[in-house]
C-alpha cells in the first residue's frame, strides 16, 4: 500500500542546463520524461500534494532544464519536455542533447516515469524514448496522463490502443489524472517498490 514515502516535505533542490554539471546521485532517483505539455509538472505536484512546487505552465515548452526535487530522501527529476514544434531547431536540439546526456550519466535510475497523453497516439519521439528505455534495461513505467478528459470506457480503449502500438500489455500502462487523482496511489506504490527496495 502506498504511504511509506513522506511527500509532505518535498522541496526544490537544483536546476541544471548542462548535464555534465549534475552531481553524482546520492539517493534513489525517479525521473519524469515526456513530450512538452504532457503533464509532467502537474503529476509531480500531485505526488507532492502541492499546487505549484513544480511550475505548471499552460504554455508548452517551459521546462528547459533538468530540475531536481527531493522528498523523504528520494530525488524526483523533472526532465525537459521534448518535441515542442514551435521552438527553434537549435532549442529542440539542445533539449534532446540534454535528455540524451542525462540518460548516459552513471546515475541511480531507480525508475523512469514516461508520460504519454492518453488522448493521443505516441509520437515518434515517444517511440524513441520508449525504445531507448527498453534497450537500456532501465526500470520504467508508462503513465497515461489527463485521463479525466475521457470517459472511463474511452480511457480503457485508449490504453489498449496505445499498449498495442507500443507492443506492451495494457496492464503495464497506468491510467492517471492530476486533476482527479486517478492512478496516483498506484504510481506511488510503483515508486516505493523501486526506491525502497521491496522487490
Ligand atoms: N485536465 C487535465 N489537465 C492537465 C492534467 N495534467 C496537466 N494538465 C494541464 O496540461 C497543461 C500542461 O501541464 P504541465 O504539467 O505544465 O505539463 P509539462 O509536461 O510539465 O509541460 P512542459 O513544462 O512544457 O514540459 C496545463 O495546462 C495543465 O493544467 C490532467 O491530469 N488533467
Amino acid at each position: 500500500m502506498a504511504g511509506q514515502i513522506n511527500y509532505q516535505l518535498a522541496r526544490f533542490v537544483a536546476s541544471y542546463g548542462d548535464a555534465s554539471k549534475i552531481p553524482a546521485s546520492t539517493c534513489p532517483e525517479v525521473s519524469f520524461v515526456g513530450r512538452s505539455n504532457v503533464g509532467k509538472s502537474s503529476i509531480m505536484n500531485k505526488l507532492f500534494n502541492r499546487k505549484n512546487l513544480v511550475k505548471v505552465s499552460s504554455t508548452p515548452g517551459k521546462t528547459a532544464n533538468v530540475n531536481f526535487f527531493e522528498a523523504d530522501g528520494i530525488h524526483f527529476v523533472d526532465l525537459p519536455g521534448y518535441g515542442y514544434a514551435q521552438r527553434s531547431k537549435a532549442e529542440r536540439d539542445r533539449w534532446k542533447d540534454l535528455i540524451g546526456e542525462f540518460f548516459e550519466l552513471d546515475r541511480s535510475f531507480n525508475l523512469v516515469v514516461s508520460l504519454i497523453d492518453i488522448r493521443h497516439e505516441p509520437s515518434a519521439l515517444d517511440h524513441q524514448m520508449i525504445d531507448y528505455l527498453n534497450a537500456s534495461g532501465l526500470p520504467f513505467v508508462i503513465a497515461l496522463t489527463k485521463a479525466d478528459k475521457l470517459s472511463r470506457g474511452r480511457a480503457d480503449q485508449q490504453r489498449s490502443a496505445i499498449a498495442r502500438i507500443l507492443g506492451m500489455r495494457p496492464a503495464d500502462l497506468l491510467i492517471t489524472s492530476s486533476d482527479n487523482g486517478q492512478g496516483i496511489d498506484e504510481l506511488k506504490e510503483i515508486i516505493e517498490l523501486h526506491c525502497l527496495g521491496q522487490e
